[in-house]
């Protein structure tokens, strides 16, 4: 970098502070840890996961916090009476999502779902979504998928009775097939490669990278190779679409008749027309992002936690199997309308989702006109983050909050729809999660006949609390090293 660049910058840097210091004076933020010149409060993020970050940060500070993280200006809330002001009495005020460079770029300028600033096309959107892509309705029709793919995954689990393995892997691609297979059709040839290009867009896109944090300073995404990583990302998906469109020609050419697919449901709303705003191809597009990535890594991420929580827990694991084997007793074939009334399983899930939020700190929300939190000034195009995990491991309202125990999910009416706030997986208010339903029935039926059929144990050697709880890093928290188990078939005695 030469001298004029560097000075530049440096002046730039200053100005930009000086304004946000005169700004900031006039209103009455919320309170926060000290932060540094430039930074901010970067540096306190650092070797811990933001939303473990913040919660230790909240437990100082208090549970709403002004942070600096380099140019963004964030507050972060970590209890459930505060999520409630900013989910519930300032929902619209809050309904924006802040946008990244590689948002932009990637998801043809922000016209998913989950990324659409609040407004009629994301309403028209979210519309479709609810009534037509992810209904109960359409969720239903997709049973036979489902209901294939874990015969096959079944198949699987009794040729590898007594090897260990890889639980993660697998249950992400049965859910990945389900998906695929839900979206697109049978034999979509494209799967491999939207699965790819998925884990390398969370990767970059946690919109913690160093060029997102001053995101004026256009030339960190170039030095940095985020550009470059980002344009061949949105190159690579532009590819894999037309692929799939191919696909689609030459199954209508072949004269296919199928149920209709998430695709297809897209295609006929689109030529239907009569819409405010009429849909593109590129709209199509970033919409299937959402669904492949809200779709698979969510639910898979859930039932990884919950078997990892079972195996460090044997009695809740022989709690769970006892549930299970008694309900099914003398049925030859497990289907979803089976699953009703397996309350403890409902718990196990519930408690999983507290503890293991796949989405800990939501998606984060945009201030569009300034608003008081708690009797503090929230301006226009703020950040607001809302610790969801904080707030359903927050001791005031759970007792041993850190701690495995679905029994405290029993002869409760504690949910996850979004009126609890001490419990949010999905978030809550106008950009609540439309997915829920279509998450949920792969959860529930996956867990419960892996644990009705096979009986679990960890590989020789190891014992329950050998197992690394280490989070992955990104919007969406896995387990990091996968876990291994050793299924064995379980025989009913009729
Ligand atoms: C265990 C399963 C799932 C969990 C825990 C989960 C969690 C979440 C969370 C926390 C949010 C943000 C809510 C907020 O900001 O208040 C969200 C939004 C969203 N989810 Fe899910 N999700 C799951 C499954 C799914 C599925 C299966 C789909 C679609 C196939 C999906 C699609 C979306 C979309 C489109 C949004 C954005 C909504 C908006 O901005 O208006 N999710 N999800």
């Amino acid at each position: 970098m030469d001298t004029v660049s560097f000075s530049l910058i440096v002046s730039s840097l200053i100005l930009f502070l000086y304004f946000m210091l005169k700004r900031s004076k006039s209103l009455n933020l919320p309170p926060g840890p000290q932060k540094l010149p430039l930074i901010g409060n970067v540096h306190q993020l650092a070797g811990l996961l933001p939303h473990r970050a913040f919660r230790e940060l909240a437990r100082k500070h208090g549970p709403i916090m002004h942070v600096q993280l380099g140019q963004i200006s964030a507050v972060i809330i970590s209890s459930p009476k505060l999520a409630k002001e900013v989910l519930k009495t300032h929902d619209i005020a809050l309904a924006d999502r802040p946008t990244t460079f590689g948002s932009e770029l990637v998801l043809y300028g922000n016209t998913d779902i989950a990324l659409a600033p609040y407004g009629e096309y994301w309403r028209q959107m979210k519309k479709i979504a609810s009534l037509e892509l992810l209904s109960a309705k359409k969720v239903r029709s997709f049973s036979r998928i489902r209901e294939q793919e874990l015969d096959g995954f079944l198949k699987f689990l009794r040729s590898s009775s007594g090897k260990p393995i890889n639980i993660n892997r697998t249950i992400t691609e049965l859910i990945n097939n389900v998906v695929c297979i839900a979206s697109f059709g049978k034999n979509c040839k494209q799967q491999q490669a939207l699965l790819e290009f998925l884990d390398e867009f969370q990767r970059v896109n946690t919109g913690f990278y160093v060029a997102d944090l001053f995101p004026d300073f256009k030339f960190l995404y170039v030095v940095s190779g985020l550009r470059s990583k980002l344009m061949k990302l949105h190159k690579t998906l532009d590819k894999i679409f037309d692929g799939i469109w191919e696909e689609h020609e030459g199954r209508k050419r072949d004269g296919e008749e199928q149920e209709e697919d998430l695709f297809e449901v897209l295609l006929r709303i689109k030529e239907e027309g009569g819409l405010e705003f009429p849909i593109t191809n590129n709209n199509i597009k970033a919409i299937f992002v959402d669904i492949f990535a809200g779709g698979t890594d969510t639910s898979s991420i859930t039932i990884g936690w919950a078997m990892t929580e079972l195996i460090r827990h044997p009695s809740v694991m022989k709690k769970v199997q006892a549930e299970l084997r008694k309900a099914f007793k003398g049925k030859g074939n497990i289907t979803e309308s089976d699953l009703k009334g397996l309350s403890y399983l409902q718990s196990v899930i519930k408690e999983t989702l507290r503890l293991h939020p796949p989405i800990p700190l939501l998606l984060p929300r945009v201030c569009r006109e300034q608003c008081k939190i708690a009797g503090y000034d929230i301006p226009a195009k703020m950040k607001v983050f809302v610790n969801g995990w904080a707030c359903s491991t927050d001791p005031d309202y759970w007792e041993d909050a850190d701690v495995f125990k679905p029994e405290r999910f029993e002869d409760t009416s504690v949910d996850f729809m979004g009126t609890n706030y001490h419990f949010i997986p999905f978030g809550s208010g106008r950009r609540m999660c439309p997915g829920i339903t279509f998450g949920m029935v792969a959860v529930e039926l996956f867990l419960a006949q892996m644990l009705y059929y096979f009986d679990w144990k960890l590989p020789d050697g190891l014992s329950p609390t050998d197992i690394d709880m280490t989070e992955t890093e990104g919007s969406l928290v896995s387990k990091k090293f996968h876990l291994y188990l050793i299924p064995t078939t379980y025989a009913p005695d009729n």
